[in-house]
């Protein structure tokens, strides 16, 4: 049984659709990314699984249940989760805070100590929230998420306020809780240094799944291609010889050549550029979550100003998950 089951789930509100058709499974230990532009659907669908919002149709279940049932009380407590605009009671501490939450959830006091550790907040534990940078209540925000050692946790633009090292740390953590089977919904516009961390990437476009897929399945299914520049004397003519089938243009600058070619036949490119006794250096560029994300953003666009059916990838996501 998958964590999350969103099965055709559309939602409307006021007749309007903030989601227009929804099909996605989240697995035990999984991180997923979800990502879109502004008015996509994220929150929409994260409100969906915290129970927070019905679906107008179809069905969403977390931990086998419907999460907007009142019999789903009982398994509340496995979730976790980070709002997008944290707020929190301004004359009270950090550490006032985190007990107030704990005894709402009915968590030891000893937990509030720990995560106040965790979190790198145990400095400034006696401080007033008033007093607290963005990213200190960010910190608070996310102790508060982990409260309950949640089995699925959802995070709304988690790293907005963080600084590099924070950034770093707070995804050190996602790592960690992903090892302990907890499994992740990570919401966010901020997308370098996000990829290493995520096992899939649902990308939302106009209230509907454009993509959803590893990084390695997404970059073969945009067909972006991954640039190789191979530095020092080579024989170009040779080289583009060697590679007619395996790349799509080799050009050069100086003493760099600029070789375009596919995911799939990066590797052995690679292996034929360095058989090349003038070749003195190699950089690898495949493509990023960024250039991933905006391909399909892009081509959701261009569908919807077209009014032509979905996009093709759908159809994709949707075999993945098993729908016909
Ligand atoms: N309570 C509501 N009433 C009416 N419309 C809503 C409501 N909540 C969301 N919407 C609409 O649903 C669509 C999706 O909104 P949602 O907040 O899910 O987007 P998002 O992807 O999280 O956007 P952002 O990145 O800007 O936070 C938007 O058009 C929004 O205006």
């Amino acid at each position: 049984m998958s964590v999350v089951e969103l099965n055709q789930v559309k939602k409307y509100f006021d007749g309007v659709a903030a989601i227009k058709e929804l099909t996605l499974n989240i697995e035990e230990g999984e991180v997923l990314g979800l990502f879109g532009h502004n008015g996509a659907g994220k929150t929409t669908t994260m409100k969906l699984i915290l129970g927070l919002l019905k679906p107008s149709e179809g069905v969403v279940s977390v931990f086998g249940h419907s999460p907007a049932s009142p019999h789903f009380s009982d398994y509340r407590y496995r979730l976790g989760f980070l709002p997008e605009n944290v707020s929190f009671y301004q004359q009270l501490t950090g550490k006032e805070v985190l007990a107030y939450f704990a005894k709402l959830k009915k968590v030891s006091k000893n937990r509030v100590v720990q995560l106040l550790e965790e979190v790198g907040l145990s400095h400034a534990a006696n401080r007033k929230v008033k007093t607290y940078s963005k990213g200190m209540k960010q910190r608070l925000g996310l102790a508060q998420a982990l409260l309950t050692e949640p089995k699925l946790l959802l995070l709304d633009e988690p790293t907005v306020g963080l600084d590099p090292i924070a950034t770093q740390d707070f995804y050190t953590m996602v790592d960690q809780l992903k090892k302990a089977g907890c499994s992740v919904v990570l919401c966010s516009h901020v997308l370098p240094g996000v990829e290493k961390h995520i096992d899939r990437a649902a990308i939302l476009g106009a209230g509907q799944l454009q993509a959803l897929g590893t990084l390695a399945e997404l970059r073969q299914q945009a067909e972006l291609p991954t640039i190789i520049h191979a530095y020092g004397e080579i024989n170009q003519d040779i080289l583009r010889s060697e590679l007619a089938e395996q790349v799509t243009s080799i050009s050069s600058n100086d003493s760099v050549l600029e070789i375009h070619t596919t995911h799939s036949e990066k590797t052995n490119v690679l292996r034929q550029v360095m058989k090349h006794p003038g070749c003195t250096d190699i950089d690898l560029h495949t493509p990023s979550l960024e250039q991933i994300y905006r391909y399909f953003v892009e081509a959701s666009t261009t569908d919807s100003r077209n009014n032509t059916p979905p996009h093709m990838t759908n159809s994709i996501a949707q075999k993945k998950e098993g729908v016909q």
